[in-house]
């Protein structure tokens, strides 16, 4: 037997694919193929020459390489998918929905017919049902097909509560649950810095804005790009999301993940605490929640079921 390295595909070679493949490339995590349209071939092939080109400078010995062919993804050990469009100021994640859709159920046909044992991660938004979208299209097990968000929503979080309380985000671990929305639920009652419970360092009122900012984090990247959405941030949690997969961590880390059950929920993909490793999602951490809580939650899962139910007539398969 030989060793190889991990064979990453990224399908959508745009800001958050192209910032993703550069990432997976710095950490060595495995050698990384671009995908876009064939409109995009080119630009593609490009994006990847140039990155590849930042290789010795920056020493990591991970190949890019940009395709439009799915041919090329023959045999992935692990895709990552953001192809679809990005919204524009004023206008909300959910409306989307119907361009994206379409645009994912052709990639997730490509990857069960290319990269039938890959595990796939999902990002392109309304995440949370392009995810449910892509594990109907695919068929794969639940562990295989994984949304992010929290990662994200997250690191949001701690960002705002480290330049409150000026001290380092590696101090910080804030909690977010729920769907990729303005109704996400950030979980103070599960949130720290340094080990004390945020609400002993700071006020009510103050946390309350934190927690509306963090809501509408993305909201806030797109009003000050004026064209297209957040890309760095994005990246580097979809980047320590694929490290613990591709490394079996079995790191704690929110994912958007196929509930049977848990929380009360059945049939719906949603961001929960998940344990990440060599097998995916390997379980979901199910929390004791007040009912204040699981009421915020039970919001946050409407709206993503409303999305859901929209796309109910579309054949899967
Ligand atoms: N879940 C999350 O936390 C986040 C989700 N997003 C979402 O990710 C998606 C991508 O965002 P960006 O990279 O900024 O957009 P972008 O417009 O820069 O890139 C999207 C790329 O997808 C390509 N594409 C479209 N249809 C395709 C197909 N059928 N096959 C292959 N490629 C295809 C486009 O040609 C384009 O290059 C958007 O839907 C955005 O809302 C972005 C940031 C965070
Ligand atoms: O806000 C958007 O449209 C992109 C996204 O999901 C985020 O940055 O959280």
């Amino acid at each position: 037997m030989s060793f190889k390295r991990n064979k990453i595909a990224i399908i959508g070679a745009g800001f958050t694919g192209t910032t993703t493949a550069l990432m997976i490339a710095q950490k060595e995590l495995g050698d990384v193929i671009l995908v876009d349209i064939p409109s995009m071939e080119d630009p593609t092939k490009g994006k990847a020459l140039d990155m590849l080109e930042a290789s010795p400078v920056q020493k990591f010995d991970s190949n890019i390489t940009g395709t439009s062919s799915y041919e090329d993804i023959r045999d992935a050990d692990f895709v990552i998918i953001t192809a679809g469009i990005p919204r524009k100021p004023g206008m909300s994640r959910d409306d989307l929905v119907a361009t994206n859709a379409e645009i994912m159920m052709d990639v997730s046909k490509n990857i069960k017919k290319y990269a039938p044992e890959s595990y796939i991660l999902v990002l392109s938004n309304p995440v949370d049902a392009m995810t449910y979208v892509c594990y109907k299209t695919t068929g794969f097990p639940k562990n295989r097909v994984i949304g992010q968000s929290g990662v994200l929503d997250t690191a949001r979080f701690n960002t705002f509560v480290a330049q409150e309380l000026g001290v380092s985000v590696e101090d910080v671990s804030g909690f977010v649950l729920g769907g990729h929305g303005d109704s996400m639920v950030p979980l103070v009652r599960y949130s720290y810095a340094g080990g004390i419970p945020l609400e002993k360092l700071i006020s009510e009122e103050k946390i309350e804005e934190i927690v509306e900012r963090t809501r509408k984090g993305g909201g806030e990247i797109v009003q000050l790009l004026g064209q297209g959405s957040a890309y760095y941030a994005p990246a580097a949690s979809l980047v320590q999301m694929v490290e613990a997969i591709v490394k079996d961590k079995k790191r704690i880390l929110p994912s958007i993940a196929y509930l049977n059950g848990e929380y009360g929920y059945e049939n719906i993909y949603l961001g929960v605490p998940t344990i990440l490793g060599g097998n995916g999602i390997e379980s979901v951490i199910e929390l004791p929640l007040t009912d204040v809580e699981q009421n915020s939650l039970n919001d946050s899962a409407e709206s993503v079921k409303k999305v859901i139910e929209l796309l109910e007539d579309k054949a899967f398969a």
